[in-house]
């Protein structure tokens, strides 16, 4: 996946300045930065909820005007705040979602079990979605989003809500799946998370990318580089 040169204004505010970044298949990429940033901007604007003022993503060569529902098959997408419909039951939602993304007949049942067992779900496949814990939604917001195995995955936040059995679930799990070739895309306003998930970390403040890390232990002065770049601005 290639976002190259992209860019977005709200008002006289530069969300994102002319930000570049290349992922390759097997890579966690976190993108690390305080509140207001533009994380989740930057997220939007690759699964085409907001448009970007310049700039286009591409994902194997294709970007979303090329043909739109083909492009965000490549996507899957987890909100910070999980969006799903608390009047199913799990295996309804996953059953609805499968359906939309139109993972085939033959393969969508023992994916939903596959998820549903891999997620700890299981026990709860029947019940309304609304009796679920916040962490468990969030859990199955993440299987959802991968029923359709998209090649890249966008995480906003991962991680915030889990407790830390789910937490060391989920850091195996998203290693796994980027280990079969897939790109994991993900924010974090948090360092260790960023330290103890990611192969490589962008820092972005304020809509730009200051600083890119492979080696997770040089990250020790982001929040030097947040207060002097608050200075700066005055
Ligand atoms: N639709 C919008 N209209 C106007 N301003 C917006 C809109 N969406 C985001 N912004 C502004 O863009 C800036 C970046 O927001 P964004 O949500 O991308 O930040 P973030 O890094 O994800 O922050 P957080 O960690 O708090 O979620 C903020 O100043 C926000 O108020």
């Amino acid at each position: 996946m290639i976002i190259k040169d992209v860019s977005k204004r709200y008002k006289e505010y530069d969300v994102l300045k002319s930000i570049n970044i290349t992922l390759k298949r097997g890579e966690i990429y976190g993108l690390l930065g305080p509140n207001g940033a533009g994380k989740s901007t930057l997220l939007k604007c690759i699964i085409g909820l907001v448009t970007p003022d310049s700039g286009k993503i591409f994902i194997d060569g294709k970007t979303i005007d090329d043909d739109r529902s083909e492009f965000l098959q490549y996507i899957g997408y987890v909100p910070d705040t999980p969006f799903i419909y608390n009047y199913l039951t799990p295996k309804e939602y996953l059953d609805f979602i499968a359906d939309l993304q139109q993972v085939p007949d033959s393969q969508k049942t023992d994916r939903i079990q596959m998820l549903l067992k891999n997620f700890s779900l299981k026990d709860k496949e029947n019940e309304m979605i609304s009796t679920l814990s916040f962490g468990m939604k969030h859990k199955l917001s993440v299987a959802g989003a991968i029923i359709h195995e998209p090649d890249v995955l966008l995480l906003d936040e991962p991680l915030s809500s889990f407790d830390p059995p789910t937490t060391m679930f989920m850091k195996k799990f998203l290693r796994e799946y980027a280990d079969s070739g897939k790109i994991i895309f993900m924010s974090t306003h948090l360092v260790h998370v960023a330290q103890n998930l990611c192969d490589r970390v962008g820092v972005l403040i304020n809509g730009e990318i200051l600083k890119e890390y492979t080696n997770m232990k040089n990250i020790i002065n982001f929040e030097n580089m947040i207060i002097n770049d608050m200075e700066e601005i005055g």
